[in-house]
């Protein structure tokens, strides 16, 4: 399998190379050359596979022999074999034909760990086998950092440098990363919002004489090809469960940086009979406003009560462009050059209307987020995270047929956001037993100035 640069300049590398490197170097994302499709006689025999079971067939073809079977098939066990529910992505029922895919049972209670879980662990195997040492630069609103932290922090290979945006992630989430006092983690709180941290990241692909030539830069964002495959797996999980391949399913994706959603369209195109693909946005609602009227422009960043949404610039959304444009890299070097002076993109209206056939979007204030989260809970007694309450708010208002099952991907739980859960009027629910003492122990971090000069001065001193 070879992957390509959705900007068309890179050289198209293995999955090795591209799980090492993470943004092309021509600024585009690597995506693969030609997607693995199963026949519905394949997505049959998936049925009944456990999680990793299904988690290897899935992720086999995308690592393209650059692992050994049986040793890819030890280390996918490996990591889904400590998540807190056998099941791994237990589907909870909340209506006819409604339900929620709870992805937080894993060890920092977001679906992060579906992948970071999986990337430490292939890093790890390839930083051993290659003797190399890497530096992991991460920008996060609050959940992948954590995360990345608990999927990375053991290998000897790595140092990991994590950027949140100071005091915009809810306090759970901070202390989840900065009472990590491993020597090989390093915290740092920016003086701006997440997209400061995610522009920092991908502008150091670009300038990475910080690190003097000696250390490889690895992203564990979702611009990492590796944390798209494995999220693949849970869509295939859910849609089995409830009858597919036999039955479409709809989903519906609370989504910031287009991230998890954009591992159900990969999931489509691999042969998986989704009906409708729902965003959820919060009032940053860039890619509502996409999806609804054709105008993916930037505007001020906003802080919310679904913090880890608060994203402006979506990533992944250049991967859908890609496919959007007939893989015309050329084209979307362009478009993206564009966008980087205009801070909009809209695009030809026959396009636009091919991908609407497809996705459909809502977007949920905080009222409105708290509202679902009050109205789930008197309905069911279930409670729902802000993130999540923002899906099921859009799989209600956007459901094209009431006779196809949707699932909303429950993405977080909601311990971690109390300050929502208690805006409903309802308890905060009270942290898990491995968190228990979160609120007393020590934190490290560093705060620094939204600045790359600073975060790459930082590093460089860090290392020495
Ligand atoms: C809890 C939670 N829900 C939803 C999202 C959105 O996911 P994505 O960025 O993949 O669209 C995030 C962060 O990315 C998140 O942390
Ligand atoms: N919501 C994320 C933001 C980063 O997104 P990613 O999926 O690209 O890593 C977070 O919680 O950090």
């Amino acid at each position: 399998m070879k992957y390509i640069s959705t900007r068309g300049a890179a050289p198209a590398l293995d999955f090795e190379n591209v799980l090492l490197a993470g943004l092309a170097s021509d600024g585009g994302l690597y995506v693969p050359e030609q997607l693995p499709r199963f026949t519905t006689e394949q997505i049959v025999g998936f049925s009944g596979l456990s999680y990793s079971g299904l988690a290897y067939e899935i992720i086999r073809p995308f690592v393209g022999g650059t692992i050994e079977d049986e040793q890819l098939r030890a280390i996918i066990e490996d990591t889904y074999a400590d998540f807190n529910h056998s099941a791994v992505a237990p589907l909870t029922q909340l209506d006819t034909n409604e339900w929620v895919m709870e992805l937080f049972h894993g060890p920092t209670l977001a679906f992060k760990d579906f992948a970071l879980q999986l990337l430490g662990r292939l890093l790890d195997h390839f930083l051993t086998k290659r003797d190399e040492r890497a530096v992991i630069l991460g920008a996060t609103s609050g959940d992948t950092g954590s995360a990345a932290i608990e999927g990375c922090r053991h290998s000897d290979h790595v140092d990991i440098f994590i950027m949140h945006p100071h005091n915009r992630v809810s306090e759970v989430q901070r202390r989840q990363m900065t009472t990590v006092l491993s020597d090989n983690v390093h915290n740092l709180a920016i003086e701006g919002n997440f997209d400061d941290c995610q522009a920092i990241v991908k502008a150091s692909f670009a300038e990475q004489g910080f690190l003097n030539g000696e250390r490889r830069l690895v992203a564990v964002n979702s611009i990492n090809w590796a944390r798209i495959m494995a999220q693949v797996v849970y869509y295939f999980h859910a849609a089995l469960s409830l009858g597919s391949p036999f039955r479409p399913v709809s989903f519906a994706v609370p989504t910031g940086n287009f991230g998890d959603i954009f591992a159900g369209y990969i999931a489509r195109g691999m042969g998986l009979p989704i009906q409708q693909l729902i965003v959820g946005t919060n009032r940053n609602d860039i890619l509502h406003r996409f999806f609804s009227a054709n105008s993916y422009r930037k505007e001020s960043l906003g802080h919310t009560l679904s913090p880890s949404m608060d994203i402006m610039v979506s990533s992944n959304f250049e991967r859908l462009l890609f496919d959007l444009h007939d893989r015309d890299g050329k084209a979307m070097a362009e478009l993206m050059a564009g966008f980087d002076v205009s801070g909009e993109i809209s695009i030809d209206e026959s396009r636009w209307q091919s991908v609407k056939t497809l996705f459909d979007s809502q977007c949920a204030n905080d009222d409105e987020t708290v509202a679902t989260i009050r109205q789930v809970f008197d309905q069911t007694e279930y409670l729902l995270d802000p993130h999540t309450a923002i899906g099921v708010k859009a799989a209600r208002d956007c459901l094209a047929s009431r006779e196809v099952p949707v699932v909303t991907l429950a993405t977080a739980h909601p311990v971690k956001f109390p300050d929502a859960i208690l805006a409903a009027g309802l308890d905060a629910p009270a942290l898990p037993h491995h968190l228990q003492d979160l609120h007393s122990r020590e934190e490290r971090m560093t705060v620094l100035p939204n600045s790359l000069a600073a975060v790459h001065e930082f590093i460089a001193t860090t290392l020495r």
